[in-house]
């Protein structure tokens, strides 16, 4: 057998949502620098579940459904409040409350084509709702409800905060949406195809990729980012902070890629995002700490930033609480994982790889009153 560790460069499926080649990243064929620049987080939605962007009436019969299905159960809302601890993490809390929406779906475990459909719809709804909810009961405010006259970037700031976010918070929240949103076969991705493969339910699937997104090593990077430039704390700081942690051999947060060498094409759109809001905000240093923290990475070694480092200094200057970005990730990607869900069902194959074993040799059973 020959062990291919993390799977590294195993092709385990095809897929038409999106594509990682020669590092330029596309969503059902389009560059992810154009849907940056022009497209709704919306459209791409419907782009990532249909392989085509909508013409307006279909983006509107989308949008609706999104705003009719946004609200959730009173019971799931109330759940928040029953925590026995309170310092419960927020991607705790939105794994337990997906888990527990299919309780209140009747569809759960209907499996076709219009019912996945729909189940899709109503994940993609109602987990920002659930994402900003948690954040302030536990805060001990009321949630807002969802409107439906404003876009899904703008809903999300203002269900947040209760108060409707600045233009440019609007742009730069669509815009981390939609960087967000897909990535081939990242371990969220790929842990939510092998849940369905099983023919498993749509509910499963999504929780199973929020409890894999959860980790540091993927999308909790963006939380772990923050830290790290709390505790720096200054841009003199940088340079000992990072080499220390380099010659320790410590994994600095933000960095690095499986899949690509020259560098993640969605960290400069964020790059630039985070410098013009950190300006805007008057604290221009987390910016200018995460840029020093480039330079000193980048010269020692050859591990660009990912998607995760500029997105930490962009999530904070539009004053979100920090253990609310990598559920900020989930709000967007779970429209990547949707994606797959169906595509999975569409042409499905249990996902079943070997391990070579490594334990001990052949033992002989011996009963418990003889063991020493
Ligand atoms: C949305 C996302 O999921 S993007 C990724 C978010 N995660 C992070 O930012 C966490 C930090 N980065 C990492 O841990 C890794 O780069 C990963 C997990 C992203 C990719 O991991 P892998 O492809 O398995 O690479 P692996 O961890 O084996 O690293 C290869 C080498 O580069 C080093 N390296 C990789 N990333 C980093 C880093 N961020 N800081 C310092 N060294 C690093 C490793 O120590 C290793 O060195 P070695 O060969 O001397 O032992
Ligand atoms: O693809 C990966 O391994 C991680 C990543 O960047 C993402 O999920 O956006």
């Amino acid at each position: 057998m020959t062990v291919t560790k993390g799977l590294e460069g195993v092709v385990a499926t095809t897929s038409s949502v999106s594509s990682i080649i020669d590092d330029t990243l596309t969503y059902a064929g389009y560059n992810i620098d154009e849907l940056a620049e022009h497209a709704s987080f919306e459209e791409v939605i419907y782009l990532l579940w249909h392989r085509k962007l909508p013409n307006q009436k279909e983006l509107a019969e989308l949008v609706e459904l999104l705003g009719e299905n946004a609200s959730l159960p009173e019971e799931v809302l109330n759940h928040f409040k029953t925590y026995p601890i309170n310092n419960v993490h927020p991607m705790a809390a939105l794994r337990s409350a997906v888990s527990l929406l299919s309780l209140y779906d009747e569809e759960a475990d209907v499996m076709n084509n219009d019912a996945n459909y729909r189940k899709a719809v109503r994940l993609q709804a109602k987990i920002p709702t659930i994402v900003t909810a948690f954040s302030r009961v536990r805060k001990g405010l009321e949630p807002v409800a969802p409107r439906k006259d404003l876009s899904f970037a703008s809903n999300f700031l203002y269900m947040l905060s209760g108060e409707e976010p600045t233009a440019i918070a609007e742009e730069a929240f669509n815009k981390a949406l939609v960087l967000h949103a897909d990535h081939e076969l990242n371990a969220s991705t790929f842990t939510a195809r092998v849940c369905v493969a099983t023919l498993s339910d749509v509910y499963s699937g999504v929780t199973s990729a929020i409890g894999a997104l959860k980790g540091p090593l993927h999308g909790g990077a963006n939380e772990a980012v923050m830290k790290m430039l709390t505790e720096i704390g200054s841009v003199e700081n940088v340079e000992p902070y990072i080499l220390d942690k380099l010659n320790n051999k410590e994994k600095i947060m933000g960095f690095g890629h499986r899949v690509y060498r020259k560098g993640d094409p969605r960290a400069k759109h964020l790059k630039a995002m985070s410098e013009k809001l950190t300006n805007l905000t008057g604290e221009p240093k987390w910016y200018e700490m995460s840029t020093r923290i480039e330079e000193i990475v980048t010269t020692s070694k050859p591990l660009p930033p990912n998607v995760d480092f500029y997105s930490a200094s962009v999530y904070h200057s539009l004053g979100i609480d920090h253990d609310l970005f990598t559920p900020i990730f989930a709000v967007s990607r779970v429209s990547g994982w949707l994606a797959h869900i169906l595509e999975q069902y569409d042409n499905n194959r249990l996902i079943r790889p070997r391990a070579e074993y490594s334990g001990p040799g052949k033992q002989v059973y011996v009963p418990i009153d003889k063991r020493g």
